[in-house]
């Protein structure tokens, strides 16, 4: 489904900064595989995800989702095959637009009238169940504009919004990170949810082991653009945060951890 092949990526080419990143990263993901990845600090995990979204251009190699090249292709155009849900809460839905609004955009993304938040009277109804399935209220919420909801309530619906237009891909970067625990939790049990009911093929980048492990069934982790570990079936459930940590270790005896992937 989605396939990487020899991805190039470097960063400040031919200056004292230079800083040769992805030097042949290859990926197959299978459909419906939910793969989390960790990895140390800078080790590229956003990047991988701003490449295969069209937001950074990729040196060489070559991306496919199905049989489309999406690797040359803009970040416009890549866009209509994936979703995406950042670290920032603020980025993924209009603030000055209400909930219904950026339900209806989120709705229409792919139509041929293309972004409009044009809504029929009759999918209210449906919408507000899709709502209701939060458990954050939303649904009484509809007229509100959403600068005004909470950084979790504007997570939720970032995902759902990413989920409406049936992606092929689903890339979550940290989507949970700058949440407190019990909003953290919340958004956990959603993804959960959102991803299996739609069988939703998903990159999910985390800090998080605990979350690493519990959730997807694989899981990736990553350092200084190389892919060191790729766990999947019944290795994946029977990994545990203190296993990932040692393996970790093993595979990079000598470099040092990054605290924030240690104390996650
Ligand atoms: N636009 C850019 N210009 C120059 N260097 C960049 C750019 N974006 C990323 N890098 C570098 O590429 C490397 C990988 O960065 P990236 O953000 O992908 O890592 P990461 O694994 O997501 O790290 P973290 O866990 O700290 O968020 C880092 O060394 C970073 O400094």
């Amino acid at each position: 489904m989605l396939k990487i092949q020899n991805l190039q990526k470097t960063f400040n080419k031919n200056t004292v900064n230079e800083n040769k990143l992805f030097k042949g990263l290859c990926l197959s993901v299978e459909k419906g595989d939910f793969i989390t990845i960790i990895g140390s600090n800078g080790a590229g995990k956003s990047t991988l995800l701003d490449i295969i979204s069209g937001s950074v251009p990729c040196d060489g190699g070559s991306i496919f989702l199905g049989e489309q090249k999406i690797s040359n292709m803009s970040e416009y155009k890549i866009s209509r095959f994936i979703g995406r849900v950042f670290q920032d809460t603020k980025i993924g839905t209009s603030p000055s637009m209400t909930v219904l609004e950026n339900i209806s955009m989120a709705l229409n993304k792919n139509k041929r009238y293309g972004f409009s938040w044009g809504i029929e009277k009759k999918k209210i109804p449906d919408i507000k169940i899709l709502l209701s399935e939060l458990s954050l209220e939303l649904e009484n919420k509809l007229n509100i504009k959403v600068g005004l909801l909470s950084g979790g309530q504007r997570q939720a619906l970032s995902l759902l919004m990413a989920s409406l237009s049936n992606p092929y891909l689903l890339l979550l970067d940290e989507h949970m990170a700058a949440l407190d625990p019990k909003t953290s939790n919340i958004i956990e049990n959603l993804t959960d949810k959102i991803i299996k009911r739609g069988n939703i093929t998903t990159l999910m980048v985390t800090h998080n082991l605990k979350q690493a492990v519990a959730m997807g069934n694989r899981l990736v982790m990553m350092h200084r653009g190389r892919i060191i570990l790729d766990i999947k079936g019944e290795e994946k459930k029977s990994i545990t945060p203190e296993k990932l940590l040692s393996l970790f270790t093993e595979k990079e005896s000598g470099d040092i951890i990054s605290d924030r992937l240690m104390f996650a």
